[in-house]
Formats: C-alpha cells, sequence, structure tokens
C-alpha cells in the first residue's frame, strides 16, 4: 500500500467517482472481452495501482477511441488509463510516468532478413492505418519506405501476411499478441524500430487533477518489472517474439551443416591419405630394399658423404649400408674407380649449378676387388645447413651392360672373316688421325695393298681355302707393323695400312720388308703349300703440293696401287 497524506485522502475523497475511459478496442492492452468485462494488460496495471493506493476507477466506455478522446477533452472523465504522450493531448492532460515501455518492432513475413536498419532497405513497402502520427513519423525517417493504407490499426497484419505490404510497424506485445491470436505464422518480428518509436503508454489525467496524477505516480512507482513482465506475459506468450533472424538462423545451421559434412569428409580423407601413406611408406621400404641397386641420399663433398644407402649396397658393392653411412663409414668416393672420379664430379657439379637431374656412367671397385660400372642417375635436392648439396639417387649395377656393349662394339669395328678392323672403322680413324697429323705436324702415310691373283687362288683351293689366305694374310701384315699402326681390311682382298709419325720412305721401307717376308714364307692351306705375294701404293700427307685430305691421300694410295699391278704386281710404288 501506499499511504496518502490526510490531504492527498481529503483530495481523493472530494472527487467523487474516479472515472476511467478505457480504449474498448485494443488488444492485448485494453479491451472488453466477450463477457463485457474490461480486460487486458492496462486493465491489469490499474488493478495494481487501485490495490496499491487503496482507491477504486470507475470504468466507463462512451466509445470507440475517437469518442472517448472527445469525452476526454470535454472533461467528461477524468483519466485515459494507457496512452502515449504528445504535445496534442498535453493541452489538457498531465502523464504519469509509464505504466509499460513497449517498443514498435517491425513485422515481416518469415523470409525477410532481420532489419538492423530500416533506412538501409529499398523498393519496401509499410502498412499503415490512414491518418496516424506514426506515418508522418516514418514518412519522415524511413523515405526508402513506401507507404500502403489500411483501414483499421490491426489490417497492418494482414496487409503483410497477404503481401499487400512488406512490413508494419506495431508495438511489441500488439505484435506478438496478433501474430499468435491470429495464427499468423507467416509472419515474424524482424526488428526494432529506432528508440523514439518506443511506446511509453502512461495514464493521462485532466490537467486540473494534476495531484491525482501524482498520487497515481506513486503507485506506478511500485509497479517492479517482473510484476510487468508477469502480466504481459499473462497475456501475449512472448516467446513468439524473435529476437533474431530465423532466416539468418537457418543460414546458419546449413552453413555449420555444410562446415560440419566438410569436416567429416576431411576427416575421412585424411584417415585415408594416411592409410594411403602408410601403405606408401611400407611399399617404399619394400621397393628400396628390392631395388635392383642401391637407393642413396648423401652430400655432394668430395667424400661423397652418404646419409642413406639402400640394402642394395650389399649386392652392389659387397658393403653393407651401416658400412658406408655409420661413424667410421668407408668413404663412397674411395669406392669409384681413380680414373672415373673427376668424372663423376665434374657431372654432378655441373648439375647443383642447374639443379639439374644428372646421370653418368662409371666404375666402382667392390670389396673384394673387383671393377663394377655403375649407372648413376641422381637429383640435386637442397642444401645442407653449410650450403653442401644434398643429392639423392639410384646406382645400378651395368657391368653386363657394358660388357655386351663392349662386345658389340667390337664386332662393329672389327673385318669379321680376318678379325682385324674393318673399312668403316679405319676410316672414323683415319679422319682423327689425319687432324691430329695435321695439327702436329707429323707424318702419315697410307698403303692400300692388294693380293695378287687372288682369283686364281680362290679357284684354286676354293673360297674356304681363299678365306683362310685371306686370315693368314691379314695376321702376317698385323704383326709386321708397329703395334700402334693401323691395320685392316679394305675390300674383298684389299688392305690398308696407315702408319703415323713417318715419312714415306720409312713406310715404303716397312711395307718392302714385308713383302720380301711373303715372299720368302709360302703359305700352307690343306697341306699345300702356296705363295702369295701382294701389290700396293703409298701415299703420304706431307707430299709437296698435296692438300692434308683423306679423299686425295687415299685416291693417291689407290693409284699407285694400280700402277704397281701395271708394273707386274708383287712391288710397292711409292709415287705418281
Ligand atoms: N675367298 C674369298 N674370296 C674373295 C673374298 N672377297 C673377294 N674375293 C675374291 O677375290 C677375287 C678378286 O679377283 P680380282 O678382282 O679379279 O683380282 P685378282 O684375281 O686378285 O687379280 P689382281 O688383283 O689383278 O692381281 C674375286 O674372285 C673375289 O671373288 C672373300 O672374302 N673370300
Amino acid at each position: 500500500m501506499v499511504p496518502l497524506t490526510p490531504e492527498e485522502q481529503a483530495y481523493i475523497q472530494s472527487i467523487g467517482p474516479i472515472t476511467v475511459a478505457p480504449d474498448p478496442d485494443w488488444v492485448p492492452y485494453e479491451y472488453v472481452d466477450e463477457d463485457g468485462d474490461f480486460t487486458g494488460i492496462a486493465a491489469d496495471l490499474l488493478d495494481l495501482v487501485q490495490e496499491r493506493l487503496g482507491i477504486e476507477f470507475t470504468y466507463v466506455f462512451p466509445g470507440d477511441w475517437g469518442v472517448i478522446l472527445e469525452e476526454s477533452r470535454a472533461g467528461n472523465v477524468l483519466i485515459l488509463p494507457f496512452l502515449n504522450q504528445t504535445p496534442d493531448r498535453e493541452d489538457w492532460l498531465v502523464f504519469t510516468e509509464p505504466l509499460l515501455v513497449d517498443p514498435s518492432v517491425f513485422i515481416t513475413r518469415e523470409e525477410h532478413p532481420f532489419i538492423f536498419d530500416a533506412t538501409g532497405l529499398t523498393d519496401e513497402s509499410i502498412a499503415f492505418p490512414v491518418g496516424t502520427s506514426l506515418e508522418e513519423r516514418v514518412q519522415r525517417d524511413f523515405p526508402n519506405l513506401h507507404i500502403v493504407h489500411v483501414e483499421r490499426e490491426n489490417d497492418v497484419f494482414q496487409a503483410v501476411a497477404n503481401r499487400s505490404a512488406d512490413m508494419a510497424l506495431r508495438p511489441l506485445t500488439v505484435a506478438a499478441y496478433t501474430i499468435r491470436k491470429e495464427g499468423l505464422f507467416n509472419l515474424k518480428i524482424a526488428g526494432q524500430a529506432p528508440e523514439h518509436y518506443t511506446n511509453h503508454l502512461r495514464m493521462g489525467v485532466l490537467k486540473e487533477h494534476a495531484m491525482l496524477r501524482d498520487i497515481l505516480d506513486r503507485a506506478i512507482a511500485t509497479i517492479s518489472h517482473r510484476e510487468r513482465e508477469e502480466i504481459v506475459n499473462r497475456h501475449v506468450n512472448i516467446t513468439v517474439v524473435q529476437a533474431f533472424d530465423y532466416g539468418i538462423l537457418m543460414r546458419l545451421v546449413v552453413v555449420a551443416g555444410i562446415l560440419l559434412m566438410l569436416t567429416s569428409y576431411w576427416n575421412l580423407r585424411l584417415r585415408r591419405l594416411n592409410a594411403a601413406l602408410a601403405e606408401s611408406e611400407r611399399s617404399k621400404s619394400v621397393l628400396l630394399a628390392n631395388l635392383p641397386g642401391m637407393a642413396y641420399r648423401g652430400l655432394l663433398d668430395r667424400d661423397w658423404t652418404m646419409e642413406f644407402v639402400s640394402e642394395g649396397v650389399k649386392s652392389l658393392t659387397g658393403w653393407q649400408p651401416s658400412d658406408l653411412t655409420g661413424e667410421s663409414a668407408i668413404r663412397y668416393a674411395s669406392l669409384i674407380h681413380p680414373e672415373d672420379v673427376e668424372v663423376v664430379w665434374q657431372a654432378w657439379s655441373g648439375a647443383t649449378e642447374s639443379w639439374q637431374p644428372v646421370s653418368v656412367e662409371y666404375r666402382i671397385r667392390t670389396r673384394d676387388h673387383k671393377e663394377r660400372w655403375v649407372f648413376d642417375q641422381g637429383v640435386p635436392i637442397g642444401r645442407d645447413s653449410s650450403g653442401t648439396p644434398i643429392i639423392e639417387g639410384l646406382v645400378i649395377d651395368i657391368t653386363d651392360r657394358k660388357h655386351a656393349e663392349k662386345a658389340l662394339y667390337e664386332v662393329s669395328i672389327h673385318d669379321q672373316l680376318t678379325g682385324i678392323f674393318n673399312r668403316r672403322h679405319i676410316f672414323n680413324c683415319l679422319n682423327d688421325m689425319l687432324i691430329k697429323a695435321a695439327r702436329e705436324h707429323t707424318g702419315l702415310c697410307v698403303a692400300i695393298i692388294d693380293l695378287d691373283h687372288f682369283k686364281t687362288i680362290n679357284d684354286t683351293l676354293g673360297h674356304g681355302g681363299g678365306d683362310t689366305v685371306l686370315r693368314g694374310f691379314a695376321q702376317r701384315l698385323k704383326a709386321s707393323v708397329r703395334p700402334y699402326d693401323l691395320v685392316g681390311r679394305y675390300g674383298g682382298e684389299e688392305f690398308i695400312v696407315a702408319v703415323s709419325d713417318v715419312d714415306l720412305p720409312t713406310a715404303a721401307s716397312m711395307l718392302e720388308r714385308f713383302l720380301e717376308q711373303m715372299n720368302a714364307d709360302g703359305f700352307e692351306v690343306a697341306g699345300e703349300g702356296l705363295k702369295v705375294t701382294f701389290s700396293a701404293g703409298i701415299a703420304d700427307i706431307g707430299e709437296p703440293g698435296t692438300e692434308p685430305l683423306l679423299e686425295p691421300l687415299l685416291a693417291r694410295a689407290d693409284a699407285r696401287l694400280y700402277a704397281a699391278k701395271r708394273a707386274g704386281r708383287n712391288c710397292i710404288v711409292t709415287s705418281d
């Protein structure tokens, strides 16, 4: 109870019935229900005021809100119980502190985004009853919104629900109540209007009864926040009010769902990747262990310091991996053939300058002192802290291939029948010899030799017998010159000899001695003795008036050979 002073009590007594004219149709604030009883939030708050003051209001219902305002202005009713204070109403009313503070909110359809700032909206409409003061204020504050007019206050909800307007602006409590009561569940409260749109719902008392206003204020001051909340919740299920945008919530839920799915997907992928990695590591180990050679990682220093070598090093070198990588390791460099060390070093040095892969063939010496050819293919992958290149690669044994290659090469340069060099190789060598002789100003003589009457030998002994003679002659010819002189088969029964560092008379005398030997020593073929002679022409690159070129050199030798044939055979011609 709020104690009243005797003066106040006397005043209350003097004014007679305290007439109060509520709006009969302003749900849920104040209205008359089906039974004709005054009800609503305002009714409950007024009950508290009466209770606190120990007074009783006399409710009167002269008509609708317009009539009520007229009656009030005419002084026919003492109190209007629940209204906003406006300059216009201050003409005849004084106002109490608010019975209820109720923010204004924007009401939109469900799909509309939450409204943080209505000034940023474009091409949107807002529903208003005709002629409200609020409309003017909205037009001033939000010129971006188009006004759509409806007849009655609560028609604004239907206008938004049926898409005649995009939004409405109503007190929070009214909005929450109406949406729920009328089942307008495609509507939502999308945001709060600026502070100056907040409804401060007060009691308006006729100006001449300011004392009554003061008495009422003392009662209103006793109404707690909790009491107000309970009253409002009794009439309105405020849980309908959405303090945030469910559209955003839905989007957040969708985004969270996607993130969850992505996380699950990545976890699954990671598990698979880890499994694949483990499998790959296992495969790598198996692969490295079974490689036909030695995989390595090491430093490109002069010792070829190895950090890792695979098991293959055992079959390749006879050493264990730990022999090459341990503390007292054998230097890989010491396994490389001394003649090849520089070749390998140069190949790798070039590669580390350009960071290109390198492949190089060289010889190594195994633990049991055997020589092996290896093919080393690797790549520089970086540098250690001291700047020394780190290299990785694979060394495989190519000894068999090298032997096969060598055998093939030997076949390719030798004459199959006689075993001496063939014509192609002789030409290759002659070119090199000619260049060297011309550069170093040393002598080079070429002799072309042709067996005499070989056709007769063939005819007599048969082709096989002729072959035997060709083989025997080739061996004797080769034995007659110095080891570094070049002896080859030039054609069917033709041979060629190239001698370096000698002049033409010296070369001629070498060949003369051989011819004498052939004349002295016969051949024995199939048990029969046979004398084989030859004719030859010799030419020298150093002959006056001649160019140091191969073709003319051979042509001169050939011409002299035929001169020898014409001269009766079994002789050597040394000049034109
Ligand atoms: N057995 C054998 N005979 C060969 C081979 N290549 C060439 N001939 C023979 O060598 C003979 C060469 O005969 P010709 O060119 O007439 O010369 P020639 O009988 O030696 O008489 P001149 O050279 O004038 O002294 C031919 O009968 C060839 O068939 C060979 O690889 N084996």
